[in-house]
């Protein structure tokens, strides 16, 4: 057996899925460390159903995990790069994937991903993934880096493994900690400074402004684009991460979609003891209207994230005030 999930409790549907994702992950890792050598894996393929131009790697991860999990447990298979939900015929469970994420990162030798989302199979294609995704019944990622890792939760706690590297075998190791409550550590794509609503510019001004402001202590910057890639840094170490939305053309929900990407993010967060939000309310209550719908996506060290929503809730005058006068915020 090349990755075993026994003594989790999880049904043999849900591990028989698990290994089919374990499976397409290991072939895709070898992939990986082989681009540039039998071909680009970051040449132009298409466009998927959100606009977003394909890599030649989005649509190669989507066409293997279908393939893979086609005759399982999967009866209902949504993807990024698939406009419909595609229906299996049978099987019990319904799946949301990424199959690639953090594309723009596949030529520049830097940790790219496959993020999915497990449901119970509603009756109805969409119904499967319009829904809370506090009816998840797992959420994790697998990320292509330095190393291969799974993370995963089953809702108890969250688990972690790493690929031997050259082989299909999965070892497991030890669970991620609690994320620590407070951090000096926040992710944002700070070029986009100037489309920012007020209160993320009033957030970001004052982590910036560092130990002269109003938080009194320094703060420090990381910004991958790879949503798992800023994830997993999260996980090991604690931070913030926002992705909010702003005024460019299509960006008023962010970029990042709630269904394959913020929802199992949030199910893992949240079983390590942080927070993800919109920017001031639950992912993990929230229901998506659409199958690609976008949202707005802070996620992290519960004191951070909380902190986030509180600028939210501050009053038009105070927000756009200089720093210095913002002494609520001090720590
Ligand atoms: O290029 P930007 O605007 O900083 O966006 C980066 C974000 O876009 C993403 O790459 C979107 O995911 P895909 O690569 O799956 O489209 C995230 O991984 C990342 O957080
Ligand atoms: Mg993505
Ligand atoms: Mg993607």
């Amino acid at each position: 057996m090349s990755v075993s999930f026994d003594g989790l409790g999880i049904s043999a549907d849900l591990a028989d899925t698990m290994t089919r994702l374990t499976s397409v992950g290991a072939q895709l890792a070898r992939m990986i460390a082989r681009n540039g050598l039998d071909g680009n894996l970051a040449e132009a393929a298409g466009t998927n159903a959100g606009g977003d131009g394909q890599k030649a790697l989005d649509v190669i991860a989507d066409e293997a995990f279908m393939a893979a999990l086609r005759g399982g447990a999967v009866r209902h298979y949504a993807s990024e790069e698939q406009d419909e939900v595609v229906d299996f015929g049978t099987g019990t469970l319904a799946l949301a994937i990424d199959p690639l994420d953090g594309s723009s990162n596949i030529d520049v030798n830097v940790s790219i991903g496959t993020i999915f989302s497990i449901f119970e199979a509603a009756d109805d294609t969409e119904a499967s993934f319009l829904r809370p995704a506090n009816e998840q019944i797992a959420g994790g990622y697998i990320i292509f880096g330095p190393q291969t890792a799974l993370v995963v939760t089953f809702g108890k706690g969250v688990q972690q493994w790493v690929l031997e590297p050259g082989s299909d075998i999965w070892r497991r190791v030890a669970d991620p900690k609690p994320l620590p409550s407070e951090t000096s550590e926040y992710a944002i794509n700070a070029s986009n400074y100037r489309h920012w609503p007020q209160p993320i510019r009033a957030f970001i001004d004052d982590l910036v402004a560092g130990a002269e402001g109003p938080r009194g202590r320094n703060f420090n910057m990381r910004w991958i684009a790879s949503l798992v890639a800023e994830t997993h840094r999260i996980i090991s170490r604690g931070g913030v991460f926002l992705y909010p939305g702003d005024d460019r053309e299509g960006y008023q929900r962010g970029r990042l979609r709630h269904v394959y990407e913020c929802a199992p993010i949030a199910m893992l967060i949240e079983q390590l003891g942080g927070e993800a939000t919109d920017g001031a309310d639950p992912i993990m209550s929230a229901t998506p209207d659409r199958l690609h719908a976008r949202t707005p996506f802070v996620f992290g060290s519960a004191s951070k994230v909380a902190r986030v929503a509180a600028y939210h809730d501050l009053p038009q005058d105070e927000a756009h005030a200089l720093f210095n006068t913002r002494g609520l915020f001090r720590s």
